[in-house]
């Protein structure tokens, strides 16, 4: 279960390069601010029920992956309130923190252990990530040699074998080929039937008409709609699909 209370989140953005010391200097007489400050998010409000497969859209720079962040409890909110009831699973953009100077079998055990896996669970464990990630060849490779779509493989293959309660996507699955995007499909569908709670953050229409019990449409850090999965992709598609933004 996920509730989330008029949660507010700004950011400082830089409003203007300084590249020598005086114009430092003459912005520090001058009293200039280095930066504005830009809500991201503002009083959003939802819940997730438990069991439930809850979809979030929106286009660029809409708030949905600081929205994700703030759920997963890597960012803070500036105000409101969040509650998790469960053990969360985030995949976030850039897969789920792993350090590129390890090694993939590496980087999957310090994971596990992380999530709260004895290694001998881990290791049980390892020879199916790297079969589902389809990537049994490159164990032994160094992550930063890693193409973005190996990445989100095995982000994806590792963080589901933690058998999370509640698992947050953000748009892991967009990187990875056709193919691998319908095995994580069918893979988010049976852990949901086996009671994973799935938020999921997805530029894709199809994707969210299909797997999601019900979502939500943000824009410019505001909540637009919460609704059946259907009608939000219908708002989602009448509103962005005719400028491109999708
Ligand atoms: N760490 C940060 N510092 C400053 N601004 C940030 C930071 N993280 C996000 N933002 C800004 O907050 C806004 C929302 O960003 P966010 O990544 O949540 O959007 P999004 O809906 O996930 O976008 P996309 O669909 O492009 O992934 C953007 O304007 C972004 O520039």
């Amino acid at each position: 279960m996920i509730k989330v209370e008029r949660v507010s989140k700004k950011f400082k953005l830089p409003i203007e390069k300084r590249y020598t010391l005086f114009e430092e200097i003459v912005a520090f007489i001058r009293g200039k601010r280095d930066f504005v400050e830009f809500w991201a998010l503002k009083d959003v409000t939802f819940n997730v029920k438990k069991g439930e497969i809850f979809g979030i859209m929106g286009p660029n720079g809409s708030g949905k992956s600081t929205l994700l962040k703030i759920i997963a409890g890597v960012l803070y909110p500036d105000s409101g309130k969040v509650e998790v009831r469960g053990k969360v699973t985030p995949i976030l953009e850039l897969g789920v923190g792993f350090n590129p100077e390890l090694t993939a079998k590496e980087n999957v055990y310090v994971y596990g252990v992380i999530m709260g896996l004895k290694k001998e669970e881990v290791k049980k464990k390892c020879d199916e990530i790297f079969r589902f990630a389809e990537l049994e060849r490159f164990k032994n490779m160094k992550l930063k040699n890693f193409s973005s779509g190996m990445y989100a493989r095995l982000a994806f293959a590792t963080a589901i074998a933690t058998e999370p309660e509640i698992l947050l996507i953000d748009e892991v699955l967009a990187v990875g080929d056709i193919n691998f995007q319908r095995k994580c499909i069918e893979k988010i569908k049976e852990l949901n039937e086996n009671g994973t709670t799935i938020v999921v953050v997805s530029h894709s229409p199809e994707m969210i008409a299909d797997i999601c019990d019900r979502a939500m449409l943000l824009e410019n850090g505001v909540v637009k709609a919460i609704g059946e999965s259907k009608d939000i992709v219908g708002t989602y598609m009448k509103q962005y699909s005719s400028d491109g933004d999708i």
